[in-house]
């Protein structure tokens, strides 16, 4: 027999139970209790239930109509581990994207909550969508992932002995606090399905979607993730998932199925009467078959077409065939009427015994323990969280009544009195916490860092080194004006290349959290923006203050100040060119682009042709380039403010006079305040842009 530790912990404390009598010994086993989440937040069971769903999309550019989901119906129960199965194409994946909230175009039907309409907004707050590959942050270990998680996602008045606890309990009950100081690149396959199952976990979310949360599982972890699954729903959560064929032993795990075929349901009920179900309709499950395969060989037409038979035999999803109850007959409904009102009926039933049931084994999410006692104060709770819900889409205020033993748990203020708030922590600590989380990227991978700050160095001194202490040299004006040039170009490749990434590297984490609510777009698009202006700032100056010193510029500290000025423009303009890349389109098309784009930037910006010489109907584009600015604010820096003339080593020395540079550059008149404000118009266009193409780009992945 295998005894776990905690059962012979239970096994030890009950020997006083021993009744030592001589001719017999009795002995009584207490079973231990199942490891519970008692420190996470408590939330209200949720069913879910959808009616007459159909999704349409348009395909190609002739608005030809493709019907994906038609007209299904269907219910999932707190408590349930719900699997939604069916052949590659059936509709699975969108189905979930629906019921998740993820895809709201395009739908038509009812979607309700406890019975209620539901509200988009209120109902993302009660769920989360955990995507089929596990969008981790490689470069931190599980222990700071999860911090980050109850930073953002537990709110700003939780303690931190709080968290933590939250944090341990979790890591404990998902077996995940062996690994606690693994980075999680570093984790296995189901290891990275577990963590980002408790990421999740931190605010207790009463239902949890997956998709394909066995994918790239081996058959041991597939069963310890849906193992995992069942307790969560156990806890009474709903909990549901897209399964494509899983083992009879897998099968058998969940509660609840629903297969669809070609966008209609053709089974809904308990896995347990399935074979029953599908025998009834003359489709015998052959012995020793798994009925997860039959359900799909049939849904495929493997044994002719019956798909339109039990889509009408389970009326689409209408049907939900139940333990306990009658097998539903057509032929006994006289009328689509009736059938609908028995099957209420059956619901309504079934659903009594089942919400007693959780109430009794659970209270409000089980997990905590609460017992039968406080079922009707769950049951009120309950209602009274629905009535909520809806009054909060209408923006009424919300009464919640709670027991007195859990008035004294702060954390049942979740359950009590949802949060008008989005978010459960302020913008500002979200700004905060995703910094330091992109800071600590940063200083884990100083590769980067490393080789950037190098190759400012190395070009520094190398530019140093070609135009050694020209500066001043009235003969050398134009190579100077070409050093003034080079700047201008380095910079601003260096600053915009790196940026170009930032986004599309993101991508996938950030549709994730966003969408599971952990942080606004804007305190992510804040956060991730900010983090790397320092550093280039820094690399700037390092090379600014290098060349400037070799070349002899004049050793002036307001000339040095423009000069320095400009150039940390130039680099910052260019790091946002590289975000509003990065934002608007993918990889291949932006790491092509932004370098062609910024071609006719650096042609018109005064160093190949002056002002004067380009034709009219091209000068706008001098106005809208930043390279113009940059260049005009580092050669004024140099050559105007009344600088002594230059010294001159040859006979006759055309730009010994720095008015005279000026003037062949069409820049006697330029003002640099101009300059500045005109790259700081700039700056300012193109970071709202790349918010702006962020958000795009964010609404249209779904
Ligand atoms: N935006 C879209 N435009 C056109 N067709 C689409 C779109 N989204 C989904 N489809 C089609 O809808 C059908 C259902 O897709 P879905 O991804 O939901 O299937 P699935 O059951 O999850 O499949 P799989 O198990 O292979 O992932 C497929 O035929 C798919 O090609």
């Amino acid at each position: 027999m295998k005894v776990d530790k905690e059962a012979c912990l239970t096994l030890e404390e009950s020997k006083p139970m021993i009744s030592g009598r001589k001719d017999s010994l009795k002995v009584t086993i207490t079973p231990a209790q199942p490891k519970t989440l008692t420190h996470l937040p408590k939330r209200p069971p949720v069913d879910l239930a959808f009616t007459d769903l159909t999704y349409r999309v348009q395909e190609g550019r002739k608005s030809n109509v493709k019907t994906i989901l038609k007209s299904v119906s269907g219910r999932l129960r707190s408590g349930e581990l719900t699997a939604i199965m069916g052949p590659s194409g059936a509709g699975k994946s969108t189905l979930l994207n629906i019921l998740t909230g993820y895809k709201t175009s395009g739908m038509e039907g009812s979607i309700t909550v406890n019975g209620m309409e539901r509200n988009l907004s209120s109902f993302r707050k009660l769920s989360c969508y955990i995507m089929q590959d596990n969008q981790l942050h490689g470069n931190l270990t599980v222990e700071e992932a999860m911090a980050v998680a109850t930073a953002l996602k537990l709110p700003s008045a939780t303690t931190r002995e709080d968290k933590e606890e939250v944090i341990q309990e979790i890591l404990e009950t998902l077996g995940l606090s062996e690994h606690h100081k693994t980075m999680t690149s570093n984790l296995s396959g189901g290891q990275k399905k577990r963590l980002s199952i408790a990421l999740e976990l931190v605010n207790n979310p009463p239902i949890m979607f997956f998709d394909e949360p066995t994918s790239g599982l081996d058959s041991s972890s597939c069963f310890q993730c849906i193992s995992l699954l069942k307790t969560l729903a156990r806890g009474g959560r709903t909990i549901i998932c897209t399964i494509h064929q899983p083992s009879a032993r897998l099968f058998e795990m969940f509660d609840h199925l629903y297969t669809l075929a070609d966008g209609q349901c053709v089974y809904q009920g308990s896995t347990g009467r399935l074979v029953e179900w599908l025998g009834s309709l003359s489709l015998q499950c052959p012995s020793y078959h798994n009925p997860a395969s039959f359900v799909i060989e049939v849904s495929c037409g493997e044994y002719g077409d019956h798909t339109g038979k039990l889509v009408r035999a389970i009326d689409n999803g209408k049907h939900d065939i139940r333990t306990g109850l009658p097998l539903p007959k057509m032929a006994e409904y006289n009328n689509k009427k009736d059938m609908e009102n028995s099957l209420k009926n059956d619901w309504n039933k079934n659903d009594a015994s089942q919400v007693q049931d959780k109430m009794d084994a659970n209270g409000a999410n089980g997990a905590n323990g609460a017992n039968g006692a406080n079922g009707a104060n769950l049951h009120n709770g309950l209602i009274q969280f629905a009535a909520n819900e809806i009054a909060k889409g209408k923006g009424e205020p919300m009464v919640v009544q709670v027991d007195s033993e859990k008035q004294d748990n702060a954390e049942v203020a979740l359950l009590g009195a949802p949060s008008p708030r989005r978010y459960a922590t302020s913008e500002l600590t979200q700004f905060w916490v995703v910094l330091k989380r992109t800071l600590l990227f940063s200083r884990r991978d100083w590769t980067l860092m490393y080789l950037r700050l190098f190759a400012h160095i190395l070009v520094g001194f190398l530019i140093g080194a070609l135009y050694y202490d020209i500066g001043d040299d009235g003969s050398k004006v134009l190579s100077n004006l070409g050093f003034l040039f080079f700047n201008m170009l380095f910079l601003m490749y260096t600053s915009m290349t790196i940026t170009i990434l930032s986004f599309p590297l993101e991508m996938p984490v950030l549709i994730k959290e966003h969408f599971n609510r952990w942080y606004s777009l804007r305190s992510y698009y804040l956060a991730i923006t900010v983090s790397d202006i320092p550093f280039q700032a820094i690399f700037c100056i390092i090379y600014v203050v290098i060349v400037y010193l070799l070349t002899s510029q004049p050793l002036e500290w307001f000339r040095f100040s423009m000069f320095l000025s400009s150039c940390l423009l130039i680099a910052f303009v260019a790091q946002s060119v590289g975000l509003v890349v990065g934002a608007a389109m993918n990889v291949q098309n932006g790491v092509f682009l932004a370098p062609v784009m910024s071609v006719p930037f650096l042609l018109f910006s005064g160093f190949f042709v002056s002002f004067d010489a380009i034709p009219v109907y091209l000068r706008w584009i001098t106005y809208v380039s930043y390279i113009r600015y940059g260049f005009e604010g580092t050669a004024l820096a140099t050559y105007a403010s009344n600088r002594t003339k230059l010294q001159c080593h040859q006979v006759y020395c055309h730009f010994k006079n720095p008015e005279t540079t000026l003037e062949e550059l069409d820049m006697i008149n330029a003002d640099f305040t101009l300059d500045i404000a005109a790259l700081c118009l700039i700056f300012l266009i193109l970071r709202i842009s790349a918010f702006l193409f962020l958000r795009w780009k964010l609404r249209s992945t779904r």
